[in-house]
């Protein structure tokens, strides 16, 4: 029998030979996500767990910067404020910790990228409705049929696979995909 290893290697291949289709929808993805940019708006992103580290981890490419020297991007993560999600989290609900961020935070022409790998996390489900009161974009970084949030955000790329962490290892490769169609689109890619 294969190593866990080799078999988690196979998964990941099968998975990422498929994923060809989502070409033209990362492209429309990565050019909304640049024109509120572009706008003067800021990119939000949330997530649990391993995707609470992509959402870091993709809002640190803005700010830093992905692949060339360039000025910072407006990106920042909703996980990442302790202070911010123990209060949210102890005072009202942990279904709140990034709603009332994204109430207090987001503006109408900002963007919102709403990372969940079930598609169906209820605080990330809360954070999508606050931003379209709030008349902020939203992308769905998804996993599996897409869930609930397939649904509820504005544009959506699903990772169409069952196991959490292949979508996540498939969900880094489409945010660096974006941040490069940002970079590209905004003309600061080398
Ligand atoms: O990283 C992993 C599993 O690979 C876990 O930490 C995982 O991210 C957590 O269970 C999350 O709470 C799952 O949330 P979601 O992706 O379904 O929104
Ligand atoms: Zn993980």
């Amino acid at each position: 029998m294969a190593s866990l290893f080799l078999q988690n290697l196979a998964e990941h291949q099968a998975l990422m030979a498929t994923l060809g289709t989502l070409d033209d929808t990362i492209a429309d993805a990565g050019r909304k996500l640049a024109d509120v940019l572009r706008g003067g708006g800021k990119l939000m992103f949330c997530g649990n767990g391993g995707s609470a580290a992509d959402a870091q981890h993709l809002a640190s490419e803005l700010t830093g910067r992905f692949i060339n020297d360039r000025k910072p991007l407006a990106g920042l993560a909703l996980n990442t404020d302790s202070s911010a999600l123990t209060c949210i989290g102890n005072d009202y609900s942990f279904d709140d910790v990034f709603a009332r961020q994204v109430s207090g935070l987001g503006r109408a022409g900002d963007g919102l990228v709403a990372i969940s790998t079930s598609g169906n996390s209820r605080n990330v489900l809360r954070a999508v409705a606050a931003a379209r009161e709030a008349g902020v974009f939203t992308l769905g970084l998804l996993g599996r049929d897409g869930g609930a949030l397939l649904r509820e955000c504005d544009a959506a790329i699903v990772v169409p696979h069952g196991v959490t962490a292949r979508i996540q290892e498939a969900h880094i490769l489409v945010g660096h995909t974006l941040c490069g169609l940002i970079e590209r689109e905004l003309g600061v890619a080398g």
